[in-house]
């Protein structure tokens, strides 16, 4: 099947966050075209409904004062309640924020979940903080976000470079007029509700991979780029699948056994060490090098764009899974259509953080606590689910399984302004 793509200005002067809010608008459009909708719905569609930027000053532990820039946006909430992580990144812009937040409303829509979608952070590099520095940024950044949050408003959730611990805060920061509201954020420390957060988006993945994978998992091989939070949780979980993982990589440089790396070790290593580099039970890799090897599982989990149309002819797994958001460009993606690679789209890959989430939202409303069996089968019907229902659609109308997935996001989005009247 063949894709076409717009003409793009030369990447190099295009900043990368408005590549990433090119690439969203650019799917929402074919998915649109694909779906009939008119003019003024695809506008609607294509335009958050409030975008907050914010300046929140932070005093470092030199005495020093600095201002970091925050965002949050709210693209779409026709279908519940904003929804969506919070990112502590320097590459942290509102193009960017805008097409996570875009993202995350077509993700809720196509894996079930009544929510609308958002997405905020802060432009900083969390390990360049202490911890002291990055609590007090955590809880001003709230004070800033906190009239557009709640949990009946926007749930703000974890994303890179925040942790459960930064959901704690914000928590906090919310709870300090008086009352307590535990529906406010997901994937915080220390919860009443249950249901593994921290590790959902590798164990959904994982789920995704198995099901998206043609025969037995024995013995496939899997690359990982990006060794955080989601890239160790996948790593883990594909390897306990019996996949096995032959590289990974990290901020820090990529190591590579080709007869299975020992993902706890390096996990212990990474923690001890600060990254992946240096594992003396692996080989040392070019980093560049991890998207191209040869291995029938390539999964990029780490905040940048892993896919171009530089380096997509050279791509030789047969799977990509999409940890991170946006790894693939859509160039890149047309280039892996027409040589046969499977891309099972972010949307769906990482959507068991959210669906987590939500599982963890209902329960804090209801003031109980489920069994984590409970909250794990969910998940795992929830992401069959999906992925048969999006394996259906791109073979009814021999599309991509990121085509079908937009397809089915952005249509249940479009039919709920339909049924409200909020079409033109
Ligand atoms: N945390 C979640 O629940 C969640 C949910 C859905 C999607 N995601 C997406 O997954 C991706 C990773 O999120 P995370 O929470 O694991 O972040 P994280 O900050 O925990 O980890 C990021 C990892 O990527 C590595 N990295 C950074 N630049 C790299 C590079 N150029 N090459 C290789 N590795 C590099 C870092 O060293 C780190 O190991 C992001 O795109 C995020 O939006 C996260």
């Amino acid at each position: 099947m063949t894709l076409t793509v717009p003409s793009t200005t030369p990447a190099t002067i295009v900043p990368p966050g408005r590549q990433a809010l090119d690439s969203a608008l650019f799917r929402l459009d074919e998915a649109a075209g694909r779906l009939g909708l008119d003019d003024g719905l695809r506008t609607m569609l294509a335009t958050p409904r409030r975008s907050l930027s914010v300046s929140v000053p932070v005093r470092r532990e030199n005495g020093r004062m600095e201002v970091v820039q925050g965002f949050r946006v709210q693209h779409n909430t026709a279908r519940g309640p904003a929804m969506g992580g919070i990112r502590f990144h320097p590459g942290t812009d509102i193009d960017r924020t805008t097409a996570l937040a875009m993202a995350m409303t077509w993700r809720c829509a196509l894996v079930g979940i009544p929510y609308g979608g958002a997405a905020g952070g802060l432009r900083v590099a969390p390990a360049e903080l202490t911890g002291r520095e990055l609590e007090r940024l955590t809880r001003r950044y709230v004070g800033e976000i906190l009239p557009v949050i709640g949990p009946e408003k926007d749930i703000p959730s974890p994303d890179a470079g925040a942790d459960e611990r930064a959901m704690a805060w914000i928590l906090d920061g919310y709870s300090a007029g008086g009352y307590p509201a535990p529906g406010t954020v997901t994937g915080m420390a220390g919860g009443l509700a249950t249901g593994g957060r921290a590790d959902a988006t590798g164990r959904g993945l994982a789920i995704a991979t198995l099901k998206a994978l043609p025969g037995s998992p024995e013995g496939r091989t899997v690359a990982v780029q990006g060794f955080g939070r989601v890239g160790a949780s996948a790593a883990r979980h594909l390897a306990s699948a019996g996949c096995r993982v032959v590289a990974v990589s990290d901020g820090t440089g990529a190591v590579a056994d080709a007869s299975g790396l020992d993902v706890d070790a390096l996990l212990a290593w990474a923690e001890e060490s600060g990254g992946v580099r240096g594992h003396r039970r692996a080989d040392a890799l070019p980093p560049e090098d991890l998207p191209e090897l040869d291995v029938d599982v390539f999964v990029p989990a780490a905040p940048e764009v892993a896919i171009t149309a530089e380096n997509a002819p050279r791509i030789r797994a047969r799977l990509v899974v999409e940890a991170a958001n946006g790894p693939v460009t859509p160039e890149a993606d047309a280039i892996l259509a027409d040589a046969g690679t499977v891309v099972v789209p972010d949307i769906l890959a990482n959507a068991g953080g959210v669906i987590v989430s939500y599982l963890e939202w209902v329960q804090n409303l209801q003031a109980c606590s489920w069994s984590a069996h409970e909250t794990g089968a969910r998940l795992r019907r929830l992401m069959a689910e999906t992925v048969a229902a999006i394996s259906a659609v791109s073979a009814e109308h021999g599309i991509t399984l990121r085509q079908a997935a937009y397809m089915i996001g952005v249509g249940r989005v479009a039919e709920a302004h339909r049924l409200r009247g909020l079409c033109s």
